[in-house]
């Protein structure tokens, strides 16, 4: 990671008005070999700005979650370029791209990931600790506190609903004040009540903190929350909605998947 890089995500989360949070240009990634040979991503271009929240939907096997791992630096690209607030992650080597996966994104999943035999305040400080950095217990607290689940930080996965679990997620992710926040289904475990709250949730950080959100979804009403929404088809973009509504994105998700 670059020095100016690692300067910002040591400052403030918070992106100044104007910053591009990511950039994908001609991002092609494929899997298999031969015959099975698979375009899970065919010259993706997506610009993502700061202090914004896009969610990226399309039709099973569209590529939507490899986009993710490909924009977050979990997996490479086989062509084109992940820019990362200006950084190339192709130009990246391994202990920068840690540094840069620890200091400037976080991760929510579907399934929490969450570790079941740890409470919630041990989950939340996990990743800070695997990170070699001391964790005070307010700063835990206050993350919980954040969520609403100030009182819930003794509780072990298990003891919590599903709702409460993906907070806990949250939590965990944002103790970390992650420049970006990548969410694979984030709701795609909740019934819709406990959905609600992740999402006013995620619409927080955007508006409050400044920080910036690419969230996988099949729930137009989830991608709703979000501030634009782009479609893929194939291993390619093929639509962006601005200030989207669910009957919108709806009705656009059933064209692509006929
Ligand atoms: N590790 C892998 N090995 C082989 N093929 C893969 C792998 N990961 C994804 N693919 C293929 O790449 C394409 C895109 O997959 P991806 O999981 O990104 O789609 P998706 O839009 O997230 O799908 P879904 O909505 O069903 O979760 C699919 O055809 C999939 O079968």
């Amino acid at each position: 990671m670059g020095q100016n890089l690692l300067d910002r995500a040591e400052g403030s989360q918070a992106a100044r008005a104007g910053d591009v949070a990511l950039e994908m240009r001609q991002v092609v990634r494929s899997y298999g070999t031969g015959e099975a040979r698979v375009r899970a991503l065919d010259g993706v271009d997506l610009t993502l700005d700061a202090g914004s929240w896009v969610a990226v939907m399309g039709p099973s096997g569209s590529g939507k979650s490899t986009l993710l791992q490909c924009a977050a630096g979990l997996d490479g690209v086989d062509a084109g370029q992940v820019l990362l607030f200006g950084e190339d992650l192709a130009g990246a080597d391994d202990r920068r791209l840690t540094r840069l996966r620890r200091d400037t994104v976080g991760f929510v999943f579907q399934n929490f990931n969450l570790v079941a035999s740890l409470t919630a305040e041990q989950n939340v400080a996990l990743p800070l600790r695997l990170a070699g950095r001391r964790v005070g217990g307010a700063e835990v607290r206050r993350a919980l506190d954040g969520v609403g689940l100030g009182d819930r930080g003794r509780h072990r996965p298990r003891e919590l609903s599903g709702g409460q679990q993906q907070r806990v997620a949250i939590a965990r992710a944002m103790v970390a004040k992650p420049k970006v926040l990548f969410a694979d289904e984030p709701t795609g475990a909740l019934d819709s009540t406990s959905a609600r709250v992740v999402l006013s949730l995620l619409r927080r950080m955007v508006d409050g903190a400044g920080q910036t959100i690419a969230m996988v979804t099949h729930d137009p009403i989830a991608a709703a929350a979000a501030d634009a929404v782009v479609f893929l088809a194939d291993g390619r973009v093929v639509d962006r909605m601005e200030r989207p509504s669910a009957r919108r994105v709806a009705e656009r998700l059933a064209s692509l998947e006929v």
